[in-house]
């Protein structure tokens, strides 16, 4: 695990919009992208560039159960303002939020993964510890599922909806097997609310009770941090990791 310590989400945002210029000169083709506020400044970088995407793939790691595309909560609509609208890509994969056939969906999107192997995918990290939807105790190995949502997670998310019963309880959500099939790997995190995980991920044991900490078995893992969530880290860790001043 590569660990890069950066003042803020800004800068952070273009270091891992860099290694995606990196890993498309290298031949990448299929980006695996994710949501939340983490990579709104990458998607920030990209758009803003010259970079041309329109013949990459992108493959999401996850959507809400139930929710439509044109929903302003859903992250098909979150994708769409925050990076397809602005650079179109040749495909985007999203889970469907709305299908009828649970479990069609899930063999339809790991269908989506295998003819579409991803080249680089960008992680977010969930206060516990969490990636894409893979909530602690999730299986190292699974594919995509229909998972239920934890209590801190649809407390986290309540902020962005009227009432938390609307909130969402389940989403699709590629599984940790799948995501450990992607060939690099950057996973972003800010802020002192993600600091406990952080260190949990790099210098805790590996354990499905912090998902994220799976990542420390594979390769070709970049971390990057603000220095809020960089906080609790040894000074070991820290003494290792690069510094964008
Ligand atoms: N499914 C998403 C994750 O992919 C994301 O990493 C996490 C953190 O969100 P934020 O980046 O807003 O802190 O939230 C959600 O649970």
């Amino acid at each position: 695990m590569k660990v890069i310590v950066t003042k803020n989400d800004t800068e952070a945002g273009q270091k891992a919009f860099e290694l995606i210029k990196d890993a498309m000169n290298n031949g990448a083709k299929v980006l695996g992208l994710a949501t939340g506020s983490t990579p709104v400044k990458m998607y920030e970088a990209m758009v803003n560039s010259d970079v041309d995407f329109s013949k990459m793939t992108s493959v999401n790691l996850d959507e809400y159960v139930g929710m439509a595309p044109d929903n302003d909560q859903s992250y098909r609509y979150f994708m769409q303002k925050h990076l397809f609208d602005k650079k179109p890509f040749a495909k985007t994969f999203v889970p469907d939020g709305l299908a009828k056939d649970s479990e069609a969906e899930t063999k339809r999107y790991d269908q989506v993964i295998a003819d579409n192997p991803i080249d680089l995918q960008v992680l977010g990290l969930g206060r516990n510890g969490h990636i894409g939807f893979n909530e602690p105790g999730s299986p190292f190995d699974a594919t995509t599922r229909k998972v239920p949502l934890t209590q801190s997670t649809i407390d986290a998310n309540a902020r962005f909806f009227a009432n938390e019963d609307d909130v969402p309880k389940y989403a699709y959500s590629m599984g940790i097997g799948s995501i450990l099939k992607s060939k690099k790997i950057i996973l972003m995190a800010f802020g002192a609310e993600k600091a406990e995980a952080v260190k949990g991920m790099i210098e805790g044991p590996v354990t499905n009770h912090l998902p994220a900490s799976v990542l420390q078995n594979k390769d070709d893992v970049t971390v990057i941090i603000d220095e809020a969530a960089a906080s609790k880290l040894s000074d070991a860790t820290l003494k290792q990791a690069e510094h964008v001043k």
